[in-house]
């Protein structure tokens, strides 16, 4: 079940963006809109600054330079539009150590407002193959069962922007498709995604643009061009 929330007319903007740390940009200037229904990929060598740039473009992080707008405001994560509307996986193994995979999973589903919780739970467990595991506490999965569970945490709750970094960690390849899939199905259903990723697999099958970072220069090519491009 897909769940993002029917705001189709909201979009992300940036504008002169330069992303980086202590003032000095890692990437080129950024400039780009997101509207509903769009999935958009970072792609580039390691240290090209996808990361930085996905965390600056999604409010976790402030621009060097220039501005990131969400729903036509200044992007903010504290702010209560952000957090009912933005899902975001970074890599962070962040769990606590005293919940089940289950608990976990029904925290954020009740926390973001969810009446079918216990059936969106299930359902996730089972999408993302960790239903034998719904008792076990984190520390007792493998780090792609945990990577796994951070992923069904981001789908168990509505979203309308979805922001993956580097989602294809630790994932089998039959994960991968079927993440691919349901990230195709998110867009379909309004979503935005935003994600970091070297894997041709999640760029051809799951982005409609791809922003290729290379130094100063950013450009913007079809998915399929960019997959080709990484896998060389
Ligand atoms: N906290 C930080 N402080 C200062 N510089 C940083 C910090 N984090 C990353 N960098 C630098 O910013 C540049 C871009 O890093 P970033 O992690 O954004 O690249 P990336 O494209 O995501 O790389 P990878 O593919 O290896 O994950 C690198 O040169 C890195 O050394």
């Amino acid at each position: 079940m897909d769940s993002a929330p029917q705001d189709q007319n909201w979009h992300l903007e940036s504008e002169g963006l330069l992303a980086g740390y202590d003032g000095t940009a890692v990437c080129g200037e950024f400039n780009v809109e997101l509207h509903s229904g769009s999935a958009l990929a970072l792609a580039g060598a390691n240290g090209s600054g996808k990361s930085t740039l996905l965390r600056t473009l999604s409010g976790r992080q402030k621009p060097v330079k220039g501005r990131v707008r969400m729903d036509q405001a200044p992007i903010d994560e504290r702010s209560l539009n952000y957090r009912l509307r933005v899902a975001a996986v970074f890599d962070d193994d962040a769990f606590f150590p005293s919940l089940t995979v289950n608990e976990h999973l029904l925290m954020i589903a009740l926390g973001h407002g969810r009446v079918d919780a216990a059936a969106a739970v299930d359902s996730e467990l089972h999408f993302f193959g960790l239903t034998n595991h719904a008792e076990a506490f984190p520390h007792s999965l493998s780090s792609g069962q945990r990577r796994r569970l951070l992923l069904a945490s981001a789908f168990v709750r509505p979203f309308s922007f979805l922001v993956l970094d580097e989602p294809e960690q630790r994932l089998d390849q039959t994960m991968r498709h079927r993440l691919a899939e349901r990230m195709v199905r998110s867009t379909a259903a309004g979503a935005r995604i935003l994600m970091a990723t070297h894997d041709p697999l999640l760029l051809s099958a799951a982005a409609d643009r791809c922003a290729l970072l290379d130094g100063d220069e950013v450009a913007f090519v079809a998915p399929g061009h960019a997959a080709e491009t990484i896998s060389r």
